[in-house]
Order: structure tokens, then C-alpha cells, then sequence
């Protein structure tokens, strides 16, 4: 067994096919006539231009406009005058088309792959199914057709680009398997739009495998089985038709509103950490964001990321989710999320230190400029700010003024925002709870954060296997803590949504709709299960639910309940 990343979800069963787009081999030679090289050059890149611009068309019925706009980019890239005028400089010189083009690829690959985000890295990978793609143009080498592998067929590759995944017929593709890439990767992102499951990262893996070998792939928990065992394929096989006929069942829910089984309509958004991740909630038919966790943003690069960075970032998930609702959280630093450059000190108890709004607001440079970035953000979308971790009441008026002093800078300057733009609190403390009517008349709106609830409610820390029996949601003090803060908010009238783990449990559901939860909050690929399990429940029969499970004395009494009435 071999342990990757779980690029792309779902069950294959296979035999392998090793893909291995090699640059094709030239000739350096010395140019004299140097304007002829050019126009071949240019031809070069016309010819490119002109069958990317195809290959994006046919890809846009398989894995939608969005992602086939990846191939688009490769035109750009490709006609950047950067990279235009340092290709023809070399030509000028007297060096091949070849060789000026490779080497001004080469340099340009180098300077993305040393960036800190993931997203700039990638464009090394992009650079490299270019510089392959333009080879053979100009050295005339047939295109390698992954087109017309047989049906089960489960791809190993080095990486899988961007040009090769538009030849995959997908129903022949039994699953993929990569040395390298990320969940970001733009593989990966191609896989899922394509639903082929696929499992990346797996060092070595082109020289663990040979042509005709069979494998399993799995694509949930990221693992690859290389010679299967009969058992084992067996095993994969019923999973892979369990997954596929849930997923099918699912889909009766796909465009459709999210109503309780008596038609009371609630949102239901997707959970992200990047801007790219916004495209799989849309993908999965996500209604909003409702936690954009930025700092992921911070954890990804070497220094606090620029007001520009930032802005960039927060204006694609927007403009991404066109115009519906994307709740952006500002840092949640500290407790179990280091950012090394910020030089947080070392605490005894860094759950309950230094962390989140409070660090924020002790720190006004730097929360200035991600607040002003979600601002400017904000005239580009419904983006709303949301404050972790906060305590009490002047922690949400401290951010509630300093966004007013950012607006009134951003006035001066002429510059475009939301001048509506709420500011709620994520609640996810037992202060925050227990204070959740005085913090209603404060914050535009809440969103419990049940992973942090959880562990500040029963004073367990959510990362210590030793008490993690304590950790759970359906303890009767965490039931009660979400009761308590969904009716303060409706008292208010303001929205309350969750973003924890605990929005997409389908035995807690109900409870939550009895509650009166209005906005669920879930990762990308629950948000069909979660629909359809609103869906099976009335407020009558949540109601019910609900009064036996407050009226029981322990977790396990809670956890017993639930379980007997699944849906
Ligand atoms: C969503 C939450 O935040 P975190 O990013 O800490 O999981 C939570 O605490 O429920």
C-alpha cells in the first residue's frame, strides 16, 4: 500500500497505463538567418494558440467552463511579452527557436517554483506542459493521444498536465496516480471536475509500476494498492459501487434549493481555505462560502502577504461565488496554527493565549491591512467579515471601528467597497455563548464554530488522543451551548450559520433545524449529503428529536438516540 494525497474522491480498480510526455529531442543549432526563426517561432506559437484554444473548447463540456479556462492560461502564459521578447532576444543572438524557447521556459519555471503558495508554484508545472507542447510544435513530433487507452485503464504519470488530462475519455479512465501535485494542483483540480478518482503525491510511483500491472486506487483516503490482492480488489470493487450508487442518489439534489422535509428553506455554503477551493464549492453546488479560513493565506508564504495579495485573493473567491454570500474569517492565528514569521512566542497553554482577535487587535498594522483588503474585496462581491474566537462584547466593537476608520480612508482615497458590509462574530467559546444575546445586538451575524465550542466547552484539547472521548459534539453541555446561541440569534434577528465539523453530521441535523439553524456550513464535497439530509427531516419531527436529546444525561445516551433515528 502507498500512501499519497487524496487528489480527487472515489474508488478505481485498474490496470495501469504509464503516461510519460517526454520533451522530444533537437538539434541546438546556430541561426544566421534569424528573422526566418522568428516567424517560425511565431508560427509556433499560433499553431499553439490556435489548437489550445480547441482543446479548451472540447474540455469545456467535460469539465466545465471554469476549469477548462486552465488551458486558456496557457496562452497566456505563452504570449506574455516577457516571455515573448526574451525568447526572440535569444533568437537574435543567433540561438535556435528550440533552445531560446526551453531556456526562457527553464528560467521562468525556476522563479515559480521558489514562491511560497502553492498557486505560483503550479505555474512551474504549467510552464513545463508548454515547453513540451511548444517542442513539438516546432521540432514537428506527433502529440502523445491518451485518448484511446482502454477502458479500466488507471494512468501513472510524473504529473498529469493540463493538456494531457484534455485527451482523457473518462469512462475509460479507472483512476490516476501521480509522483507529484497537490490537492491544488491543477491535476487534481482536473480529476475532480472529470470525477475520476485520484490519488497524488505518491513518491516514486512511475518506477513502482509497470504497464498492464493492476491497481487500486483510492481517491478518499489517498492510498494506492500496487498487485492487489483478489481480497482486495474485491473489497475496492464493492466500495467503488457503494460510492458511485450513494453519489447517484445524491444528485436528485444538485440545483435544487435546500428546504426541510416541510419546506422551510435554509443556506447551505462550503468551507474553504484558498480562492481555488471557492470553484469546487460552486462545483459541488455550494450556495455561499461560509468560513474562507484566511489564514492559510498566512501559512503559505514567508511574510504577512500584501494588502494587494490579500485583496487579489479575496476578490477571486468573490467574484468565483458571483455575487452569492462569502463569509472571509480574519486570522485565526495561534493555538494549533503556527505562522513562524509573525514569531508568536511559545505559551503553556496557547488554546487560551495569544491567538485569533486577540492577537489581531494587538497588532492593528497587519489587521489593518487585511481588513482594508477585505474592503476593497468586498465592491467585487457579497463578502462578509467574520471575527473568530472572540470573548466578549468589545472585541467585536474594537474590529466593528477599526473597519469604520478603513472606510473612511478608503472614502478619502476614492476607493470602491461595500459600505454595507456586515461584521459577525464566529462564536465558538463558552463566553461567547453564554453572552450571545448581548453579543447579537453587536454582530451582524454569528457562526458557531463547533471544533472550537467543542473543545473550549468541555475543556478538552481537540488534538489529545487521551481525552478525545470527551470530545464530541453530543455532549448535553455542547447541545445546549448551540441551543442557547441559534436562539439568541433568532431572537435578534440576525443570521446564524456553522462552519464546524459539526454542520455536515447527519445524525446532529435535525437537532440543528429544531434549533433553528439558518446557514450550514460544510466542506465542498458534503454539501449534496447535507442537502439531502435536511431534506428527510419536518420541524415537527427535528422537534421531537430534539426535546428527547436535551432531556438525556450523558454523550453516549445522546450518540444512542441519534444513531436510532438516522435517516
Ligand atoms: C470551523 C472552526 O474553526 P477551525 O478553523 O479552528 O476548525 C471551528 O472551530 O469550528
Amino acid at each position: 500500500m502507498n500512501k499519497g494525497i487524496a487528489g480527487s474522491a472515489g474508488y478505481g480498480v485498474g490496470k495501469v497505463v504509464i503516461i510519460s510526455d517526454a520533451k522530444p529531442e533537437y538539434e541546438n543549432r546556430t541561426i544566421t538567418d534569424t528573422d526566418a526563426e522568428i516567424k517560425r517561432y511565431d508560427d509556433a506559437v499560433a499553431a499553439f494558440t490556435e489548437k489550445t484554444h480547441a482543446m479548451a473548447e472540447a474540455m469545456k463540456e467535460s469539465v466545465g467552463e471554469h476549469n477548462a479556462e486552465i488551458l486558456e492560461g496557457h496562452i497566456l502564459l505563452l504570449t506574455d511579452p516577457g516571455m515573448d521578447e526574451i525568447t526572440k532576444g535569444a533568437i537574435m543572438s543567433g540561438t535556435c527557436a528550440e533552445a531560446a524557447f526551453e531556456s526562457t521556459c527553464d528560467m521562468f519555471a525556476g522563479m515559480f517554483q521558489m514562491a511560497d503558495d502553492e498557486l505560483t508554484r503550479q505555474r512551474a508545472t504549467d510552464i513545463g506542459d508548454i515547453k513540451v507542447r511548444m517542442l513539438k510544435i516546432l521540432t514537428g513530433t506527433p502529440d502523445m493521444n491518451i485518448s484511446e487507452v482502454p477502458a479500466g485503464t488507471i494512468l501513472v504519470a510524473e504529473d498529469l498536465t493540463p493538456s494531457m488530462t484534455a485527451g482523457i475519455v473518462k469512462e475509460n479512465v479507472a483512476g490516476i496516480i501521480t509522483a507529484v501535485g497537490g490537492k491544488t494542483s491543477h491535476s487534481a483540480i482536473l480529476a475532480r471536475a472529470l470525477e475520476i478518482p485520484a490519488v497524488l503525491s505518491v513518491d516514486g510511483i512511475v518506477d513502482m509500476v509497470s504497464d498492464g500491472m493492476t491497481a487500486v486506487v483510492d481517491g478518499c483516503d489517498g492510498i494506492c494498492i500496487l498487485d492487489p490482492s483478489q481480497e482486495e480488489v474485491d473489497e475496492y470493487q464493492a466500495k467503488r459501487e457503494k460510492y458511485l450508487s450513494d453519489k447517484a442518489l445524491l444528485e436528485v439534489y444538485r440545483g435544487k434549493d435546500t428546504v426541510t422535509a416541510d419546506g422551510a428553506k435554509v443556506h447551505l455554503y462550503g468551507n474553504i481555505g484558498n480562492p481555488e477551493d471557492a470553484k469546487q464549492v460552486a462545483a459541488c453546488d455550494g450556495e455561499g462560502v461560509g468560513l474562507f479560513r484566511t489564514e492559510f493565506l498566512f501559512m503559505g508564504a514567508s511574510e504577512l502577504p500584501s494588502e494587494e495579495e490579500q485583496f487579489q485573493a479575496y476578490k477571486a473567491a468573490a467574484e468565483t461565488m458571483e455575487g452569492r454570500e462569502v463569509i472571509i474569517r480574519t486570522l485565526d492565528v495561534g493555538g494549533d496554527k503556527d505562522i513562524p514569521y509573525l514569531g508568536l512566542e511559545k505559551e503553556d497553554n496557547p488554546f487560551l493565549g495569544f491567538r485569533a482577535v486577540r492577537y489581531c487587535l494587538q497588532n492593528k498594522d497587519s489587521y489593518r491591512v487585511q481588513l482594508r483588503a477585505l474592503l476593497r474585496a468586498s465592491a467585487f462581491g457579497d463578502i462578509k467579515i467574520m471575527v473568530p474566537l472572540v470573548t466578549c462584547v468589545d472585541e467585536i466593537r474594537s474590529v466593528k471601528a477599526l473597519v469604520k476608520e478603513l472606510m473612511a480612508e478608503l472614502d478619502a482615497e476614492n476607493i470602491a467597497y461595500n459600505k454595507d458590509i456586515q461584521v459577525g462574530a464566529m462564536i465558538e467559546t463558552p463566553a461567547a455563548s453564554l453572552i450571545a444575546d448581548l453579543l447579537a445586538k453587536e454582530a451582524d451575524f454569528f457562526s458557531i464554530g463547533t471544533n472550537d465550542l467543542t473543545q473550549y466547552t468541555m475543556a478538552v484539547d481537540r488534538g489529545n488522543a487521551k481525552v478525545a472521548y470527551l470530545y464530541s459534539s453530543y455532549n448535553p453541555a455542547v447541545l445546549r451551548s448551540m441551543k442557547n446561541i441559534i436562539e439568541a440569534a433568532n431572537a435578534a434577528g440576525i443570521m446564524v450559520g456553522m462552519c464546524g465539523e459539526a454542520a455536515a453530521d447527519p445524525l446532529l441535523i435535525p437537532l440543528l433545524i429544531s434549533f433553528g439553524l439558518g446557514e450550514f456550513s460544510v466542506s465542498a464535497t458534503s454539501v449534496l449529503a447535507t442537502r439531502g439530509t435536511i431534506a428527510k427531516w419536518s420541524k415537527a419531527e427535528a422537534d421531537e428529536l430534539a426535546a428527547k436529546a436535551l432531556s438525556l444525561a450523558t454523550e453516549t445516551e445522546v450518540a444512542e438516540l441519534l444513531k436510532a433515528n438516522a435517516r
